[in-house]
């Protein structure tokens, strides 16, 4: 296949899923939602991990949370624990790199606080430690998973949340999490600030 068409497949590819999504992940993601907003309107704060591009999706939301999204608003309680070098490597090189999350998790996070949990295979080992770590801690888990979930979805409690992408590509499965970032951003301003029309 001539590396346009490749091109253009992928955009098709891309497309056709987040249709698809629009259909199953409505709801989790207006879930997910609620949850960060009951839990930064009550005083708490909003964890997020991730590995690989995943980190840089938990960042890019810490930022938009932090600083802003669309509009002008007070910054919202958001971390990224992927950012910190020396934390990460302290943990990684004196514990293992399954900890280098949930040490963090455990250290941060207190009883209402959300954890954004993002795997597009659900079974990345950090990842699963992280959950635990919170629900020790007694905070809502937002998962981001992809592949049915796999081990992630396990281990989710009732209160828990699961936005699973309906397809098997890492890649696709990315280009959606990031959309249900933007959707989460989106749906707090619009609680908080009130509506605003779509520019
Ligand atoms: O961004 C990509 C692929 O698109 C990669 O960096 C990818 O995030 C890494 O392979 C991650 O380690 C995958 O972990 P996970 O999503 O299965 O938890
Ligand atoms: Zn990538």
């Amino acid at each position: 296949m001539m590396i346009e068409q490749r091109i253009q497949q992928q955009f098709f590819d891309s497309a056709d899923l987040k249709y698809q999504a629009a259909e199953v992940l409505t709801k989790p993601i207006a879930e997910a939602a609620q949850a960060v907003l009951g839990s930064i309107t009550a005083g708490g704060k909003v964890l997020v991990c991730g590995n690989g591009g995943s980190a840089a999706d938990a960042q890019h939301f810490a930022a938009e949370f932090v600083g802003r999204f669309e509009r002008e608003r007070p910054g919202l309680a958001a971390v990224a624990l992927t950012t910190d070098t020396s934390i990460l490597t302290a943990i990684g090189n004196d514990y293992d790199f399954n900890s280098i999350y949930s040490k963090q998790v455990q250290a941060l996070g207190h009883p209402g606080d959300v954890l954004i949990a993002i795997s597009t295979s659900g079974n990345s080992g950090n990842i699963l430690a992280a959950v635990a770590a919170a629900h020790e801690r007694e905070m809502t888990v937002i998962a981001f998973s992809g592949r049915g979930g796999g081990k992630l979805a396990a281990q989710l409690r009732e209160t828990d949340v699961n936005v699973c992408v309906p397809h098997e590509r890492t890649a696709r499965i990315q280009e959606v999490h990031l959309l249900a970032l933007h959707c989460i951003c989106d749906a707090v301003d619009t609680q908080l600030l009130g509506e605003q029309d779509p520019a």
